[in-house]
């Protein structure tokens, strides 16, 4: 017998390894094994398929161990995985690899690391595992390869995947080790006082130290309440002490634990819904339980402050109830927190967070309690998809048509709400994608029943929508050559609004201070040394840096060509404007958001909170601002560069700049109606602002829709983005050129370029680019995808082109 396995690598095809016959009845598809590639190479693979047909062109090898008593992946997960693989045109491996956490993956270059936490008592593990423990506790961290000196290399993954199940040691991740998460000292009672007999019998016959039956009421108070109970918060509310607390715990009463601030899991599994629905949400909550009766997709178009999330908990309510698990994904971490706190409040221990920047051993623990179906709710980013649930109900997809759905790079460059409606058609479950600003595919969809349409067009509290404002900055007096950045109507709105004790947001789409600098006699302008791209200058830092490849340089302050001190700062960033704020508005309290300075995630969830709280009066940022976010002071909403927005060669950027522009209003007004939004612009009259000013989502379909179709670009047709890479200019040129002569019977007429993209050069790879838009087809596109690969393959075979390296985007965005 053979088994196909899928080990993580970018390898074109799974491949087959022999079935010893002491293993052949402990295996099934799903279960990790040991094999061995190459001459000396090892990895945990998963079986994908158990066959009697012996390969013909090569002599299988055994594999070496079996790793797991039961599948870690479910059969509908393979196919999953498969699915994944075919559409975005990469390996299973590639798959695997984004799908597991580390903990489950293991190969030659696998390091361990010693866990702290488990501290020196090995009693409890065999003597092979003992050796490998000891050697972890002295040496801290061992790569496989080294466990393989210690032990007969034949049982280095057994043990090794035993003492990680026994948490002695996980599997080191290099990218994860910045990330700290939120720890806080939280106060739970001893288990033994759970029980009410035994805690009534407790206080009932309490006798001395009053100030700790205090303390104890004063806990049990908050904890009926709040379902859980920080040290900190105990100690204020109750006035108690230290020591008192202390007490306590030493009597074994309660028990102080710290732990990170994102697990939830600690709260009472309780649902309770304490609000009532609108009528207009009601009315919403009703249409979409229809329509996902007969149909797998709804998609819920509420305009910004409609409740989109109160309907989303009822529908959740509804699916947990049936003892279904609900899946809610947004399309960033950086939104999860103000999301969980309101979750968090109606479902309590229900519900888990999982995405890539936590811990191993945490989404192990969420991956575990998912599988058993313990836990009923998963919040997550795109990668929560991976994970095995046991009985999947609903996928709500919020705020669908954020294009950070999208994964760049690594492979699967796979869309998460795409995904995420093929594994509902595999498991059963039922999609709701909901947004203020729906992408025009799904639109589309939805308005030719392809998917089931709700819409919900009032802002909840009959809340009127944010009035529009544009500010023309061609009327704006300012210097030659200069861009307005806070005009005088902006400013003045600012100030009135700070001094009626209400907030305000600003948008600029770029970071730093300014975007680039040329010098103003000989037009020199600061780039980056592996990029065709110019430098942004970061005054916070006082770095100069490169926004494509991540290179920081120390800033200039004459030109590097003729050495002229009349270097010109052109355009802005959020750095500037918030340089400008301090100065003008010295009293005011202005914060920063952006990719800077939210460098931990942390840091971007007390910046919320913070400005909860009203502590900020202005928030400047980036599209993080824009996104999801539910604050109920905000009057005034700049968005201070509209051109910038618009001024893109993609055939998305009105929909981008429409969608961006209307989120970020959306963010205004939101518990009265006194929203205001200014849009600073050279040309007010652009239509995609006309649709702005109006809400008029429809309008900008209608308009949108048409160009797509007269051009054929999606929902008309489907595109699949080449990108070819190598270090040499000539090469790369030669190379697209040649990929696509090939192609050009059958597949001329679909090929738009080759062509050198805007920014061509990026990490010291020149780049072009190639785009197919084919007909919406299926055979037709399973067989370019087909092609493009065997294409790839061909042109790698000319020892020339053999590393230039050909990167398929499908349905890229
Ligand atoms: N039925 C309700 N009862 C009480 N409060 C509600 C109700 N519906 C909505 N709200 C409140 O109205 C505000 C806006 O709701 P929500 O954030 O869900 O809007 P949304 O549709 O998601 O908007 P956006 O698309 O802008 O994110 C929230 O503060 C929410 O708590
Ligand atoms: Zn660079």
């Amino acid at each position: 017998m053979y088994a196909e396995i899928i080990i993580p690598l970018a390898l074109p095809k799974n491949y087959t390894w022999e079935i010893p016959e002491e293993f052949l009845d402990k295996l099934q598809p799903g279960i990790r094994v040991e094999v061995n590639l190459g001459k000396n190479k090892r990895y945990a693979g998963i079986v994908k398929l158990i066959h009697d047909r012996a390969p013909s062109t090569f002599e299988p090898k055994e594999i070496l161990n079996v790793l797991d008593p039961q599948p870690v992946i479910q059969p509908y997960q393979l196919k999953f995985w498969e699915w994944l693989a075919e559409y975005y045109m990469c390996s299973e491996g590639e798959v695997m690899a984004a799908a597991l956490p580390s903990h489950f993956k293991l190969s030659s270059e696998t390091v361990i690391v010693f866990n702290e936490e488990y501290g020196d008592d090995f009693s409890d593990l065999d003597n092979e595992e003992y050796l490998v423990a000891e050697a972890l506790h002295i040496k801290h961290e061992l790569r496989l390869t080294e466990v393989q000196q210690i032990l007969d290399v034949s049982h280095v993954y057994p043990i090794v995947n035993r003492l990680i199940g026994k948490k002695v040691c996980f599997v080191w991740e290099s990218l994860k080790q910045a990330y700290a998460p939120k720890k806080e000292t939280f106060v739970l009672l001893e288990q033994e006082y759970s029980n009410e007999e035994k805690l009534s019998e407790l206080l009932n016959n309490w006798s001395r130290a009053p100030k700790q039956m205090e303390l104890l009421l004063s806990y049990l108070h908050l904890m009926k309440t709040q379902g859980e109970v920080s040290k900190a918060e105990l100690l204020k509310k109750s006035g108690a002490s230290d020591a008192q607390l202390k007490a306590l715990t030493d009597k074994g009463i309660l028990r102080a634990e710290k732990r990170s601030v994102d697990r939830l899991h600690y709260l009472p599994k309780d649902v309770s819904i304490d609000f009532d629905l609108t009528p207009a949400q009601g009315e919403a909550y009703q249409k979409v339980t229809e329509c996902l009766d007969s149909r797998q997709v709804c998609l819920l178009h509420g305009v910004t402050s409609s409740g989109k999330t109160h309907v989303y908990i009822k529908l959740m309510e509804q699916y947990i109830r049936k003892g279904l698990q609900v899946l809610y994904l947004l399309p960033e971490i950086a939104l999860t927190s103000q999301i969980i706190r309101r979750l968090q409040k109606h479902f309590g221990g229900y519900i888990g967070i999982y995405h890539s920047k936590f811990s191993q051993n945490e989404r192990v623990e969420i991956w575990n309690k998912v599988k058993s179906g313990e836990m009923k709710i998963v919040l997550g980013a795109r990668s929560s998809l991976f994970l095995p649930f046991l009985d999947l109900g609903l996928i709500i997809c919020d705020e669908e048509h954020d294009t950070s759905y999208k994964q760049q790079d690594p492979a699967p460059r796979y869309n998460g709400r795409d995904a995420a409606i093929y594994l509902s058609s595999i498991t059963g479950a039922k999609v709701l994608l909901g947004s203020a600003t729906p992408s025009l595919e799904t639109y589309w969809n939805a308005k030719n029943d392809k998917y089931g349409l709700v819409e919900l067009l009032e802002r909840f509290g009959e809340v009127r929508m944010p009035w529009i404002e544009m500010v023309d900055t061609r009327k704006v007096p300012k210097k030659q050559g200069e861009k307005v950045m806070l005009s005088p109507p902006l400013l003045d709105g600012i100030k009135a609004t700070i001094e009626k004790g209400r907030q305000v947001i600003l948008f600029q789409n770029r970071r730093g201070y300014t975007p680039y600098q040329v010098c103003s006699v000989c037009g020199w302008i600061a780039q980056c040394r592996n990029c065709d791209v110019s430098l942004t200058y970061h005054k916070y830092s006082n770095k100069l840096k490169c926004h494509y490849c991540g290179n920081i340089y120390p800033p200039t302050h004459t030109c590097l060509a003729c050495g002229s001190d009349k270097l010109l700062q052109k355009s802005f960033g959020t750095e500037k404007i918030e340089e400008l704020l301090e100065t003008d508005l010295p009293d005011a309290r202005i914060s920063r958001m952006d990719f800077d300075s939210v460098r931990n995630k942390n840091a971007h969830d007390v910046l919320i909170q913070q400005f909860e709280q009203k502590k900020i009066d202005v928030l400047v940022g980036t599209q993080m601002v824009v996104k999801g976010l539910d604050f109920d002071n905000v009057d005034l909403v700049g968005i201070l560069d509209a051109d910038g927005l618009l001024h893109f060669a993609d055939f998305r950027v009105n929909e981008r700049a429409f969608q961006l522009m209307e989120q970020v209003s959306g963010r205004a007004g939101r518990r009265d109606g006194a929203g205001r939004v200014l849009i600073q612009s050279g040309n007010p009259s652009h239509p995609v602002l006309q649709f702005v000013a109006q809400h008029d989502y429809t309008g900008m379909y209608n308009e949108e829709i048409e160009k797509r179709r007269m051009f054929f670009y999606p929902p008309f047709s489907r595109v699949i983005h080449l990108t070819f890479k190598h270090k040499e200019r000539d090469i790369v040129m030669e190379a697209a050129y040649a990929y696509a002569q090939a192609l050009e019977v059958p597949y001329g007429k679909y090929i738009v370029g080759p062509a050198e993209p805007v920014i061509n050069r990026v990490r010291n790879m020149f780049l072009m680019e190639m785009l197919l838009k084919l007909p919406r087809d299926s055979q037709t596109i399973a067989k370019c995808k087909s092609d493009l690969l065997k294409q790839a393959a061909i042109l790698h075979a000319n020892k020339k082109f053999r590393t230039v390296v050909v990167v398929p985007d499908v349905d890229a965005i």
